[in-house]
């Protein structure tokens, strides 16, 4: 588990234990003996620490967080390090994390190959660094530094590390023939300054303002999250508390996080995640099937999920020819791959250099001609059977033999997808999830016809552009919206029996999902579910009506369809079940403002009707029917009142545009009277029954 050598006056100590030599037991107990070992060794001056194979240490072991812990502990046997009088020497390469990271804090020098990456991810899988990590990590970097890492978990590049003085050196080449040597140059230097419990933190007079900084922003950007809240405490002690004190905050919270429900789920989610690498399906599976090499692409639709392909693709350095119909949507959609990496770059998330490479990779053509050499097609037009199909066919008689098919439908069998093309087994679903640049799932969907091979590489692809993907067999709705299903629809029904849009996602989001199915809807576009809703039915010879609430016995929500009729798509439209600031807007707020007028316009045309016909005679009897019969406010004045200080042209035309969109309800039809009234500028006080004849 460890291998021990010594290389004159050096000893080098490899830990071997693939695949990532995470510090299991066997290797804790190995070290332990080893560093023991090399103390004792009146020859050896310097001993060096790194990783055998691909890594060095890349953390504790994971899978036995759920077993009985067993000693030593991994903090006991790294004080060992410190306290030898013998310089000992990290290096790294690979990934240096968690527990890696630990080990190295508590050499005296660290050394780390350019391409190495170190971090501290534990809070991703639910608890702290927690072999002194909180710590040791702002006795060298500062406080804010070391908050950012341990509470986002990224991983650093090498020169990023070098900058903040995590590492000393950057080196090229064999990682054992550079420890030596650097072992060799600092093997009489004195030690007292290199031990970092010895060290305070730089910017402990500013601990307050950093942790309550952070603590705001991982309560906003990680809701519901326990870890962070708990990283941010323990970090804040480095500086707040002597170094042992510290120690012994950080392990009640590491102890804590450990037996919470919280850790658990997300060290399920950890392993989960590569499970689901290892598909299978009949005739093949991950270690049976060989990719397929990929290197040009093509995606065919330049619409929100097109896109957002698109850019996935180009990002990981795949050739992507853009499809469109006519110029201006092939513009359009150039327009907006373009503005997605260039925000990408502004927020850092992607380099410079791929953005420059990618704006190379991408060829937008009107041609279909232009595919036929690509390895890879993904079609993304909207959700209609006989499109798609269409434009299979089309791609099976144009693209070279060993091209491949794919389509982002999020519903259609990909059986009837392939049988438009005379090469089902190149035939697959990549149905990616809005939005696509974005969203870190990729549903993998083979059909009876298609080839492990096929499914092979669509999963290669989807790991190479940083998808987490699934592969599973084409049905309704497949895996991810068939689930979702009932999801979606007792929502709809909820609404129906009563609740509110913002009820119903409030529910949702208290329980920690970042949006509520009401705002998600909106997001993905409301016209998905209508035209999957009218496609099923059409493919079971149903033809829907407005008001159909059962489709082949089943309950269906009519509201499905009023949402698409009335053009309230969602984001893309500025309006949906919440309305935003402009389409394609992403600030959803309940659309009060429609919520008002429509309560109270539909009453104020109704009361110049009562005034047209005579009913009443003034406005001031209708708005003191108002104040004393229905509690209007006072100081609003009563509805009539109310509608004059808006002004009667605004309410004219907003009750036309409602006339309009609601031609089923009567009370839309607009007042003669009010139109005359607004038209002739009428002052209220003349407003009265008979105005419209004198008019
Ligand atoms: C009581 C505790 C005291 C002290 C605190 C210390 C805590 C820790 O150190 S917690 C662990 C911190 N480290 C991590 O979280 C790293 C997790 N691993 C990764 O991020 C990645 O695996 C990698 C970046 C190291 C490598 O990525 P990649 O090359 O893509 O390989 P895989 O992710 O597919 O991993 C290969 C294989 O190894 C298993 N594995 C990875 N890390 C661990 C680990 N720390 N413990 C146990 N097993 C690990 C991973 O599950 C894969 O195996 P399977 O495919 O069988 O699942």
């Amino acid at each position: 588990m460890v291998d021990y050598s010594v290389h004159g006056q050096v000893a080098v100590l490899e830990v071997n234990n693939p695949p990532v030599n995470a510090f299991s037991h066997n290797v804790r107990v190995g070290l332990d003996r080893s560093i023991d070992k090399a103390i004792k060794d009146t020859n050896v001056k310097a001993i060096v620490i790194c990783g055998k194979g691909r890594t060095f240490p890349a953390g504790a072991d994971i899978r036995e967080f759920d077993q009985p812990h067993k000693e030593p502990s991994l903090t006991l046997v790294f004080e060992k390090l410190e306290k030898t009088t013998k310089p000992v020497v990290a290096a790294i390469h690979g990934t240096c994390l968690g527990g890696g990271l630990e080990c190295a804090l508590f050499c005296h020098y660290r050394i780390a190959q350019k391409t190495a990456r170190v971090g501290f991810p534990e809070v991703q899988i639910g608890i702290l660094p927690g072999a002194a990590g909180t710590q040791r990590l702002p006795r060298l970097t500062g406080l804010h530094v070391a908050m950012d890492m341990i509470t986002s978990g990224r991983h650093i590049f090498a020169p990023e590390a070098l900058k903040y003085g995590i590492i000393d050196e950057m080196f090229t080449g064999d990682v054992i023939n550079a420890g030596i040597k650097f072992a060799k140059s600092v093997m009489n230097k004195p030690l007292e300054d290199r031990c970092l419990m010895n060290k305070t933190v730089k910017d402990a007079d500013q601990a307050d303002q950093i942790a309550d900084e952070f603590m705001s922003l991982v309560k906003r950007k990680y809701k519901g999250f326990e870890a962070p809240i708990d990283c941010v405490k323990a970090v804040k002690a480095s500086a707040t508390l002597p170094y042992r004190e510290g120690l012994k905050m950080e392990s009640r919270l590491m102890q804590k996080l450990l037996l919470s429900g919280q850790s658990a789920a997300q060290r399920y989610a950890f392993f989960s995640e590569r499970a689901v690498s290892r598909w299978k399906m009949p005739g093949g599976n991950f270690q049976t099937a060989k990719p397929l090499p990929i290197k040009s692409t093509a995606v065919i639709g330049a619409g929100t999920m097109g896109t957002g392909i698109a850019v996935c693709l180009l990002n990981a350095g795949y050739q992507v020819y853009l499809l469109e119909q006519n110029q201006k949507f092939l513009e359009n959609g150039v327009k907006t791959i373009r503005g997605i990496i260039e925000g990408s770059v502004r927020l850092g998330k992607t380099p410079m250099a791929v953005a420059q490479k990618a704006a190379t990779l991408l060829k937008p053509t009107m041609k279909y001609e232009d595919l036929a050499d690509v390895d890879l097609v993904i079609e993304a037009v909207y959700e209609n059977l006989s499109l798609k199909r269409e434009i299979f066919s089309k791609l099976d008689k144009l693209c070279k033999p060993t091209t491949l098919l794919c389509s982002n439908t999020s519903s259609l069998d990909i059986d009837r997808i392939g049988t438009a093309t005379k090469r089902g087994d190149k035939v697959a679903g990549m149905h990616f999830f809005a939005p696509a640049y974005y969203m870190r799932l990729l549903e993998n969907i083979y059909s009876t016809q298609t080839s492990p091979t096929t499914a092979a590489t669509i999963m290669d692809v989807g790991r190479k552009i940083g998808k987490v993907s699934v592969l599973v067999k084409s049905c309704q709705g497949f895996l991810a919206n068939r689930m979702r299903g009932p999801f979606a629809v007792e929502a709809y029904f909820l609404l129906e029996e009563g609740s509110t849009p913002q009820e119903v996602d409030s529910v949702m989001e208290n329980l920690g999902m970042p949006m509520g199915p009401f705002k998600t809807g909106d997001l993905s576009g409301l016209d998905i579910g209508y035209k999957i809703q009218t496609e099923l039915a059409k493919s079971k010879g149903v033809e829907l009506s407005v008001d159909s609430k059962f489709l082949m016995g089943e309950r269906i929500s009519t509201l499905t369809r009023t949402m698409y009729d009335n053009g309230r798509l969602g984001r893309k439209t500025g309006k949906g079940w919440y309305r935003y600031e402009k389409p394609g807007g992403k600030l959803a707020t309940p659309d009060e403002e429609e919520i008002l007028e429509r309560l109270m316009y539909s009453c104020i045309n109704e009361g110049f009707k009562i005034l047209e016909e005579g009913v009443a005679a003034t406005p001031e009897d209708i708005d003191i029917s108002w104040i004393y019969g229905f509690s209007w406010p006072k100081y609003l004045g009563g509805p009539m009142y109310y509608a004059n200080r808006i002004g009667l042209d605004k309410i004219y035309q907003r009750i036309c545009y409602y006339h309009e969109n609601f031609p089923y309800s009567s009370h839309w039809i607009p007042s003669r009277l009010l139109l005359k009234l607004s038209e002739n500028k009428v002052p209220m006080s003349q407003w009265c029954s008979g105005t419209d004849s004198k008019l």
